[in-house]
């Protein structure tokens, strides 16, 4: 796939999910690089650059695209030439690849220890690291029962609840706004992050917060299963994370809209869950309660001042 299929394919939806894009990302600056024909180390970086501002550009919210492309592009800076430069940055795309997979397997293992025999689980969207926790939970048989959100507009629900059906899971798919009318039978929420900031705020999709809400006003623990690249170094320094909004055309059609003169159509893709809500967030590092995202950026990101002066855009003002 060229550079341009996969920004394309990131851009309307069709590669989705935080975890999914970052590899993705990683992959095809693998790829470009494999493929570059460039006469001196600063022909190979200013094709690499432009490589990683277009993957960067794709969707504003999931800091596991930037994060990703930052760990494959940062030390290409200190490079002296042409061919160690390609080789190491193929090295660290193929590294961070597999580093992710082995983070969702892992934090499946952790997860699943925080679900117990005979626990009524909900979850939202389509989150490779939650549905880790819950398929984990299944394989060692524990009997489990799943409430899986549909997720409009994109429906994302469809292939979580697929994903579950597959694997033989008891599983009740629900309209969004039917997560409270259900809580009082749910054990345990877990739900997976586009963006996790230094205060220890969830960014995921539309819905996650309400969910929250209502597990903490039903005293059910929401949990939340994220590699340590969903959290974002930039919030560090009082940036906001973006929150993506997408075509109104997801909700009403243009044909629709026409009849109705006077009504905006708004189309959140993400919401802010806030630290109060969380109960855990379960990394492939161990389980961290929110209050220590700080801690997650700077030990487990090896983030520094340094950091200060990245050029890649990172995060926007909200
Ligand atoms: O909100 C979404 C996907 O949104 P979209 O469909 O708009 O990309 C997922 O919950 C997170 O990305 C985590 O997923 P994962 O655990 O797979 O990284």
């Amino acid at each position: 796939m060229t550079l341009e299929e996969t920004a394309g394919k990131i851009r309307s939806m069709e590669i989705r999910g935080a975890g999914r894009i970052a590899r993705a990302a990683a992959r095809a600056l693998y790829e470009h690089s494999m493929e570059a024909e460039s006469a001196d180390l600063a022909q190979y970086c200013q094709r690499m650059y432009a490589a990683a501002e277009l993957l960067v550009s794709t969707r504003p919210t999931a800091v596991s695209l930037p994060n990703a492309v930052n760990l494959v592009m940062k030390p290409l800076k200190n490079e002296s030439d042409l061919f160690t430069a390609r080789h190491n940055l193929e090295e660290r795309a193929l590294a961070f690849i597999k580093r992710s997979e082995e983070a969702v397997s892992r934090i499946g293992t952790i997860g699943a220890r925080h679900i117990r025999d005979g626990d009524v689980v909900m979850t939202h969207c389509n989150s490779e690291a939650a549905l880790a926790c819950i398929l984990k939970a299944h394989q060692q048989g524990m009997d489990i029962e799943v409430y899986a959100t549909e997720v409009r507009p994109r429906n994302q629900g469809h292939i979580t609840a697929k994903t579950l059906s597959d694997a033989g899971i008891k599983t009740n798919f629900i309209v969004d706004s039917a997560a409270r009318y259900f809580m009082k039978e749910v054990d345990i929420c877990i739900t997976g992050a586009d963006a996790i900031t230094v205060n220890g705020s969830i960014i995921n999709k539309i819905g996650t917060s309400q969910i929250a809400l209502a597990a903490h006003e039903a005293r059910v623990s929401f949990v939340v299963a994220a590699e340590t690249y969903k959290f974002a170094p930039c919030t560090i320094l009082g940036e906001r994370i973006l929150i993506e909004e997408r075509s109104p055309d997801e909700i009403l059609s243009g044909d629709m809209r026409k009849q109705l003169p006077h009504v905006t159509v708004r189309n959140p893709t993400f919401d802010i869950t806030p630290a109060d809500y969380v109960d855990l967030i379960i990394t492939e590092a161990g389980v961290y309660p929110p209050e220590m995202a700080y801690t997650v950026i700077k030990e487990q990101l090896h983030w520094d001042t340094e950091d200060m002066s990245l050029e890649l855009p990172y995060c926007e003002e909200e």
